[in-house]
């Protein structure tokens, strides 16, 4: 069967027809500049002239070797076209172009990511000097060694020892137990030769808690396994089955002194240890990580929406009005609500993975000057926004796939592929609930130091236990981000008298923590949702004076969608407390209702404007020209069930069961 492909089908182009802004414009915003769209872009051309980097068969259809090798050849097609032509690792990542291309686990991502920044981040000068070339230059390729099977969040918890020989100056690092054994570290199964490891360090027999060592696991030649070392793949898992994750186990393997990463803290040769000024400096990479992670959730729910939008413009179903055409499923006030908030959502965390990169630039610029003031700021900004954002991508994602109905799950539309991958992000980098504790916490301190009269941080100035009236008009954008900032200020009061009241009536401050757990996570996931209405409004006001009146009012409507959907979410809160009355609701839902038929209007041109192109979205339900069946049709052809007519299944087994007597 041969289809004329038209540029783009009927639909879509009414709908590109009703754009009433600059689309430039928008994507330049999301880039972050003119600059780095046309950057983006340069690396995008050179990547789709790259034909070994695209697949012409699924991953679905290969075994888990010929997925893991095949992946591997794209991950080393892709770094070696990225240094050639002048580019960086990093322009891969932070651009989602390298990500969207490997996304099926790629086995060189943790080198590029947590094993060069622990380099750069946690090496003195000499380890920088001798390392950091090599692994550039992938001489030696690596991974982040961290989590064992029996603890992934809880660090201080790990078993793997690293005991300090000062006869020869060497640690002998050892798994004492089954639990101690290193489980899930990406691409340390089979891709990488080397490892920062995090063991507990021990010094003349007293325990100095997690540091960080380089070790060598394979040799660099045979890349066989050096002896004293146990390591291997972990097996199957949810999604990204074309990486590696691993196992790792040590056997008095022997190390030199100077393999633990020395930045922040030292072991002299004699055996001395050298604090650190911050007892968590080691973990630098895994708050990085988390600050790339609020990027990468953005991007994939971004992908995903792309897709169930531009799909719900083609799709027509059932009938609005008896005996009328069927109309496209977006217009189903239903279907609205399923896509648009979540369209909100992503610009929202767009803005705030903007913010936070900004205090992590800030935060690591002081470290360098010995300030460490910024330090817990920093934690838990990025362990709620890393939480918020992988959370609200997987939903976002899971509605994208259900709002596709039937076709959605097909792994042609690449909807589960992108859920599975960024659902991983929920527990990966700090689970996601213990790292709203760790926000909570730093809540709880931050009440507790206002009601002593203390300034507080920028992040968290709003929860003053006496803050200043607010002057903005209720129903205003920052009427409403202050009504949900008075809904946090009860909530965290509430939870901080509820612990009081356990400790008075004879609690310790941990069992009280723990009875009042649930209610800190959501105090946790409220601020921080309070802060990314923040930075939604603050970066739309503030572009307000340099963009068009078009853009400006998509963003705006984009802008309002959020703070509604959220003020809609927190009801419960917001009229308990006060912040808000029943007829502020009812008006702010009827509001939300008349706001999704007006963003509709332009919902395809603002996807449109994100900008990913169909090499990179790799869905036959969201390429821009909206031929979706055909596409459905044609990948359904790929499948090694239809190269014969009649398969061996039927000779085996079908036949038998007929021609048998039941
Ligand atoms: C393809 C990828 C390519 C490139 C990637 C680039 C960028 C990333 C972008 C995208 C990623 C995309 C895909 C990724 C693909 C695959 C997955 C990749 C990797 C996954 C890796 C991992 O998962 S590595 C392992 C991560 N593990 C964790 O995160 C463990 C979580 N646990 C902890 O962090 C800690 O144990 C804890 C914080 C829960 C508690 O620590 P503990 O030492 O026990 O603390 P306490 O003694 O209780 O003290 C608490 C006080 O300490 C303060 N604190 C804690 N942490 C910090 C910190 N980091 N900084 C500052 N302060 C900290 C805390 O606030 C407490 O302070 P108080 O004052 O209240 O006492
Ligand atoms: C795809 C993938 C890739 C990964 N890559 C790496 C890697 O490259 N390197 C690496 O080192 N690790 C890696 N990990 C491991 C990952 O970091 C851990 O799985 C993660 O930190 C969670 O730890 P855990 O598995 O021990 O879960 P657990 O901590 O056992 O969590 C289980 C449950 O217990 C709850 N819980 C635990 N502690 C608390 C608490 N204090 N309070 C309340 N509830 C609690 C959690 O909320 C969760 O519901 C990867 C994991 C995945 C899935």
């Amino acid at each position: 069967m041969s289809v004329v492909v038209p540029e783009c089908c009927d639909d879509l182009k009414r709908e590109r027809g009703r754009c009433l802004f600059n689309k430039e414009e928008l994507t330049n915003i999301l880039d972050g500049g003119p600059k780095l769209t046309e950057k983006r872009r340069r690396i995008e051309k050179m990547l789709i002239n790259t034909p070994e980097l695209f697949d012409d068969v699924s991953p679905d259809y290969l075994s888990h070797e010929d997925r893991y090798s095949n992946e591997l050849r794209k991950a080393t097609q892709l770094m070696t076209t990225l240094e050639k032509n002048g580019f960086t690792y990093n322009d891969a990542v932070t651009t989602g172009t390298g990500l969207w291309l490997l996304m099926d686990g790629n086995p060189l991502s943790l080198h590029i990511s947590m094993f060069l920044d622990t380099i750069k981040g946690q090496s003195n000068p000499q380890q920088l000097q001798e390392w950091l070339p090599l692994a550039e230059k992938f001489k030696i390729i690596g991974t982040y060694a961290q989590t064992e099977l029996g603890h992934g969040t809880f660090v201080r918890g790990l078993e793997t020892t690293a005991t300090y020989d000062s006869t020869t100056k060497e640690f002998v690092l050892h798994s004492p137990t089954i639990t101690a054994t290193k489980w899930w570290p990406g691409a340390l199964g089979k891709t990488s030769n080397h490892a920062v490891v995090m063991a507990q360090l021990y010094l003349g027999g007293k325990c100095y808690g997690p540091h960080i060592f380089m070790v060598q696991l394979r040799d660099l030649e045979t890349h066989r396994t050096l002896p004293g070392i146990v390591v291997g793949e972990i097996g199957p898992r949810l999604g990204m089955n074309s990486n590696d994750n691993g196992f790792l186990q040590f056997n008095h393997h022997r190390i030199p002194l100077t393999n633990m990463f020395m930045k922040h803290s030292q072991v002299t040769e004699d055996g001395k240890y050298v604090k650190p000024l911050h007892s968590k400096l080691s973990y630098g990479t895994m708050v990085q990580t988390r600050v790339g992670i609020v990027y990468h959730a953005s991007r994939e729910l971004s992908r995903a929406l792309i897709i169930a939008i531009r799909y719900s413009a083609v799709r027509h179903q059932s009938e609005m009005v008896p005996g009328d055409p069927e109309p496209q499923i977006l217009d189903y006030q239903t279907q609205q609500y399923k896509l648009l908030p979540h369209l909100a959502s992503f610009f929202a965390l767009r803005f705030s993975a903007r913010a936070l990169l900004e205090v992590f630039i800030g935060t690591s610029a002081g470290l360098g000057s010995g300030k460490m003031n910024m330090l817990p700021e920093l934690h838990a900004l990025s362990s709620g926004l890393k939480a918020v954002a992988t959370n609200d991508a997987v939903k976002g994602t899971d509605i994208c796939r259900l709002a596709c109905g039937g076709h959605g799950y097909l792994s042609s539309s690449n909807l589960p592929r992108i859920y599975t991958a960024i659902a991983a992000g929920i527990t990966y980098e700090g689970e996601n609930t213990v790292l709203f504790l760790q926000v909570a916490r730093y809540l709880i301190k931050s009440f507790r130091a206002s009601s002593q009269g203390q300034t507080l941080p920028f992040s968290v100035s709003y929860l003053r236990v006496q803050p200043p009236s607010s002057h903005a008009p209720l129903m205003s954008d920052r009427g409403l981000v202050d009504a949900l900032g008075a809904g946090v200020r009860w909530m965290v009061g509430e939870a901080e008298r509820r612990l009081q009241q356990l400790v008075d009536s004879g609690h310790s401050p941990h069992a009280a923590w723990n009875a009042c757990s649930v209610h800190l996570v959501q105090c946790a996931d409220a601020h921080t949702r309070y802060y990314i209405c923040e930075q939604f409004v603050d970066a739309v006001s503030k572009l307000g004076e340099t963009v068009s009146s078009g853009v400006h009012e998509v963003l705006r409507q984009l802008c309002r969608l959020y703070i509604l959907h959220r003020v809609i979410q927190t009801a419960g809160i917001l009229l308990r407390c006060g912040a808000v009355d029943g007829k502020a609701l009812t008006s702010i839902e009827e509001e939300e209702c008349h706001l999704l038929a007006t963003l509709r209007i332009q919902a395809v041109s603002i996807v449109d404007a994100i900008d990913i192109k169909d090499v990179f979205l790799k869905s036959t339900l969201g390429a821009w020209d909206g031929n979706v069946y055909q596409r459905i049709y044609e990948e359904a052809q790929k499948s090694p069930l239809n190269k014969s007519d009649v398969t061996q299944g039927y000779y085996q087994y079908l036949r038998p069961l007929m021609k048998a007597n039941l």
